[in-house]
């Protein structure tokens, strides 16, 4: 009754149909961003899968052809479609594991075939070797834990993953042409397409914010040093501003300025000028903690925000920096630079948590400290 609806040959040309436009979007989402190498993986993935699956679904032509080889080419398609997730993920997968999952394929298959011939164990055997290596995908993604970014993905690969073991076990205590079996089996294969569907804008959503988040990224920090730029610390210094407020625990702000930064340029020139800027902000990230904030407040003036720390502390902080600014020098370009800092400190204990008040009297601080001769600390 009704089992017609799920007909297989009108399912089989639905995944085929899907898998060829997956296939088609994968690859030109790779043309377009000429960057990431993961999506390359992806759609590679997708076309040599989309052949293997072509292959298997093969009715005629030799044994070998549909019944092994379409199989080992399925495989090799997952393969590179994995090694694209680990990639995503920071990781990578050798060519070694991408040929046992190929032999995998083409020994499961061909024992099947040739050794133990029975067509339904052969289905049964892919459909949980299949299975599983889409669990695996799953897995590798849901250990990369943004779910906003991997979500559609995960739940594509995993949906695509039970589907086939469940086709697997169903073979298993079936005969082919079992009625309820066929149910089963048409309600995997509506499942495969809409997997397929799922992972194909999954793959293109998760590269999709990864650039939005670098592009953001790049907006907040400054190129030269590194540290957040004006716009960085404006949006990040009053996150950190707000969770130091409602977690009741005291924010310092370090203004902090080269001293005669202009006669090091003037002296030596604008590149090793920078070179020392540099230098400048690799002692600063030495003293922050995770929780602490640097950015490039303007030319040669920088604004630390510590978190969870008092003025005292702030000024022992301030005070080792100073030190260690003062005692290293700065090798560049054939010269020796020596140079010092200057620096005002002031705490929320003072000053309350706006920023912006916090960042004007540290600067006060910081100007009476070069009044005050230069290269020393001043609380504010
Ligand atoms: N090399 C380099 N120089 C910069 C950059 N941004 C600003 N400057 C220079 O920093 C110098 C700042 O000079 P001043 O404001 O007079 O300050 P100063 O010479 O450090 O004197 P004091 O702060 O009073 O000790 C100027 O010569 C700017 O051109 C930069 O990105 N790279």
């Amino acid at each position: 009754m009704g089992y017609n609806v799920l007909n297989y040959d009108t399912l089989l040309l639905v995944q085929i149909c899907i898998t060829v436009l997956t296939t088609v979007l994968l690859s030109m989402a790779a043309l377009y961003s000429e960057g990431a190498s993961e999506q390359r993986w992806w759609a590679m993935g997708n076309v040599v899968s989309s052949v293997g699956l072509a292959l298997a679904s093969l009715d005629s032509g030799p044994l070998v052809l549909h019944a092994v080889l379409g199989y080992g080419v399925l495989g090799l398609g997952l393969a590179l479609v994995l090694r694209g997730l680990r990639l995503f993920c920071n990781e990578t997968l050798s060519w070694r594991w991408i040929v046992a999952i190929v032999a995998g394929a083409l020994l499961s298959t061909g024992f099947f075939t040739y050794a133990e011939p029975s067509l339904n164990a052969r289905l049964s055997v892919t459909g949980f070797y299949f299975g599983l290596l889409n669990v695996l995908c799953a897995a590798t993604l849901a250990r990369h834990a943004d779910w906003r970014s991997v979500g559609a993905s995960v739940a594509g690969f995993a949906a695509l993953g039970v589907a086939l073991c469940v086709r697997g076990v169903y073979l298993l205590q079936h005969e082919p042409g079992d009625e309820s079996a066929l149910l089963v089996l048409g309600i995997v294969m509506l499942t495969v397409p809409l997997a397929q569907v799922s992972i194909a804008f999954g793959l293109i959503l998760m590269v999709m914010r990864r650039y939005a988040e670098r592009l953001r990224n790049l907006s907040w920090v400054d190129s030269l040093t590194g540290a957040l730029n004006r716009a960085g610390l404006e949006t990040q210094g009053r996150r950190v501003a707000q969770r130091t407020l409602r977690a009741g625990r005291c924010l310092a702000v370090i203004m902090l300025d080269a001293d005669h930064f202009k006669d090091i340029n003037d002296t030596w020139g604008h590149p090793v000028g920078d070179a020392v800027l540099r230098h400048l902000t690799r002692q600063i990230k030495a003293e922050l903690r995770p929780l602490d904030l640097l950015a490039r407040y303007g030319g040669e003036e920088f604004v630390l925000l510590l978190d969870g720390v008092n003025l005292d502390d702030a000024l022992r902080v301030a005070e080792r920096l100073r030190a260690k600014v003062e005692g290293e020098q700065v090798d560049v370009a054939g010269h020796t630079v020596r140079y010092t800092a200057s620096m005002g400190v002031v705490c929320s204990d003072q000053h309350g948590y706006d920023l912006l008040e916090l960042i004007v009297a540290g600067d006060a601080a910081m100007y009476a400290a070069k009044r005050a001769g230069r290269n020393r600390v001043m609380a504010g």
